[in-house]
C-alpha cells in the first residue's frame, strides 16, 4: 500500500516535470542548455569534481526554474487585478531565475573556457 502511495507521488511529480518541459519555453531554453553543456563535459573529458559541480548548476537552475513556474501560476490562479504585490512576487521569482543561471554561465566559462583554450 505505502509502495503504490509512493509510486503514484512520483508519477505526480513526474506530471510536474513534463508540465514544465510542455508549457514553459524558458525551462525548454535551459533544457536544451543542459544537454549542451554535458555533451561539453562528455567531449572535454571534465573530471568528477568539475561534473558535481556542473550537474548542481544544472540543478539549480531548473529548480529554480520550476519554482519561478509555481510562483506564477499561484499568482495566475489566485488572479489579482494588477497589484503591486502580484507584481513583486513575479518579479522575485523571476529575478532567482536570472540569479541562478548567470551563476551558472560563468562558472560554466570558469571550468570550460581553460580546456577550449587549451585545445587551440
Ligand atoms: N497581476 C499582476 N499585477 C502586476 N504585475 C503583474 C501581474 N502579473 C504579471 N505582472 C508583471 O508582468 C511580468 C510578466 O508576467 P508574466 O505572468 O507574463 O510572467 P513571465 O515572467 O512573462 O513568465 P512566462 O513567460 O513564463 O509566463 C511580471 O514579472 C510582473 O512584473
Amino acid at each position: 500500500m505505502k509502495d503504490k502511495k509512493r509510486l503514484v507521488g512520483f508519477s505526480f511529480a513526474w506530471q510536474g516535470i513534463q508540465f514544465v518541459v510542455k508549457n514553459e519555453r524558458n525551462f525548454r531554453v535551459h533544457l536544451c542548455a543542459a544537454i549542451v553543456v554535458i555533451l561539453a563535459g562528455i567531449i572535454l573529458n571534465i573530471n568528477i569534481t568539475e561534473w558535481s559541480i556542473i550537474l548542481l548548476l544544472i540543478g539549480n537552475v531548473f529548480i529554480t526554474e520550476m519554482l519561478n513556474t509555481v510562483a506564477e501560476r499561484i499568482i495566475d490562479y489566485v488572479k489579482p487585478d494588477v497589484h503591486p504585490a502580484a507584481k513583486q512576487i513575479k518579479d522575485v521569482a523571476a529575478g532567482a531565475v536570472l540569479i541562478a543561471a548567470t551563476i551558472a554561465v560563468i562558472i560554466g566559462c570558469f571550468i570550460f573556457i581553460p580546456k577550449v583554450a587549451g585545445l587551440m
